[in-house]
């Protein structure tokens, strides 16, 4: 018998999540059937949209999240004790799937091919971070060589791949983020051509500085009034490819102040305004990982993890995301 413990939500949170929104469980899992395999997790993702989508289920349930786990028990001839593979499982040390019965949810994959990279990459640049900066930025702003592209949040997970990215397809990249440190990772270590706090610049001005010709390309990661205001600044036949919008995520959306009009300069300077699931591109991921895969060791994308480790710090790494604190993607080993 295998002991193991999850994270179970047992309310659903208001405004900022609390850690006694959650309780741990132990408990011990059953004997394997036929069919199934016994994971042990190594690596948890924490992300944004875990606060957006919270309300999606009926509490009490299992906290859901992209982890990496490596099969150390096997009644599943196809999936033998070592196999590495990507779920939706959560916040757990271990668990058990029946692989004869495909629970779409559970989004069960093997890891792509990491050759040599570590597993963690598995829930970021290799994963689902990586395929929504990738199909995000190339297939829906399209950025040409030489045009000018903005980007929120760059300092995250998507957001450090989406300007990293852009700046391989030879455009000029400003990036929005919140400390100096990060600001300085931008423009220093990845390159971007300028990068801002946006806590401590005004951002109309900053911008309009940075971007002499303007800007054709806006990857939003945040939504609310600095969108609002990028997107203004917009070239003719500009492309907005929206992500996200992480401003928003604990706020009530009743609540929300009134948004600046972008319809004028939308319509005026005849943009288009996209938002996409990563999803989308599933059958294009692998595409996705082999260039991403060769960019990372052929030095021009380069990768940042921000670790936590152990179980019992998932709800500090997952509640970090919403102060700042991570610089890169957000992992937990455990
Ligand atoms: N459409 C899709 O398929 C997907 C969309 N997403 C979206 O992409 C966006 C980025 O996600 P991801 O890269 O994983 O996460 P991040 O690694 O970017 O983590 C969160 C970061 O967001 C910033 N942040 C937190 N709260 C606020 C706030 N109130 N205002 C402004 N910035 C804030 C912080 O950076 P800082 O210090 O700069 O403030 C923080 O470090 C999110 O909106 C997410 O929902 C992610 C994956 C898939
Ligand atoms: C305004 C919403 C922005 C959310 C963006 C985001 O972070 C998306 C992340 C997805 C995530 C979505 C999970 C469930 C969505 C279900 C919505 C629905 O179908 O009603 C996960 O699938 C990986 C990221 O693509």
């Amino acid at each position: 018998m295998v002991k193991t413990r999850k994270y179970i939500v047992k309310r659903y949170f208001e405004g900022i999540p609390k850690r006694d929104d959650f309780e741990i469980v132990e408990y011990e899992l059953p004997s394997l059937q036929d069919g199934d395999i016994l994971l042990k997790t190594e690596w948890i993702s924490v992300d944004p949209y875990l606060r957006l989508f919270n309300k999606m289920h009926p509490v009490p349930f299992d906290q859901f999240s992209p982890q990496i786990a490596t099969v150390e028990e096997s009644k599943h001839p196809k999936y033998p004790v070592g196999t590495k593979l990507l779920s939706n499982k959560g916040w757990c040390e271990y668990s058990i799937l029946n692989m004869n019965i495909r629970d779409q949810s559970l989004g069960v994959h093997r890891l792509p091919d990491m050759n040599g990279l570590s597993s963690s990459l598995g829930v970021g640049v290799m994963g689902p971070s990586g395929v929504t900066a990738y199909f995000g930025l190339l297939e829906i702003c399209k950025p040409v060589a030489g045009e000018t592209v903005v980007v929120t949040v760059a300092a995250g997970a998507v957001g450090s791949i989406v300007g990293q990215i852009a700046k391989i397809k030879g455009c000029r990249v400003v990036g929005f983020t919140g400390s100096d440190e990060k600001v300085n990772w931008l423009e220093k270590e990845l390159g971007f051509d300028k990068a801002f706090n946006y806590k401590t610049v005004d951002i109309e001005k900053s911008l309009k500085e940075a971007t002499p010709k303007g800007i054709d390309c806006y990857f939003d990661n945040v939504g609310g009034q600095i969108s609002s205001i990028i997107i203004s600044q917009m070239n003719d036949f500009g492309r907005v490819s929206i992500c996200g919008c992480i401003s928003a995520y604990n706020e009530d959306f009743a609540k929300l102040p009134k948004a600046t009009i972008v319809q004028v300069a939308v319509v005026t300077k005849q943009l288009k305004i996209e938002g996409f699931l990563c999803h989308r591109w599933e059958n294009r991921f692998s595409e996705a990982y082999k260039e991403l895969h060769q960019w990372i060791v052929s030095g021009k994308l380069k990768v940042r993890e921000h670790v936590t480790e152990g179980f019992d710090n998932i709800f500090d790494a997952f509640l970090g995301l919403f102060s700042g604190e991570n610089v890169g993607k957000a992992v937990v080993k455990l």
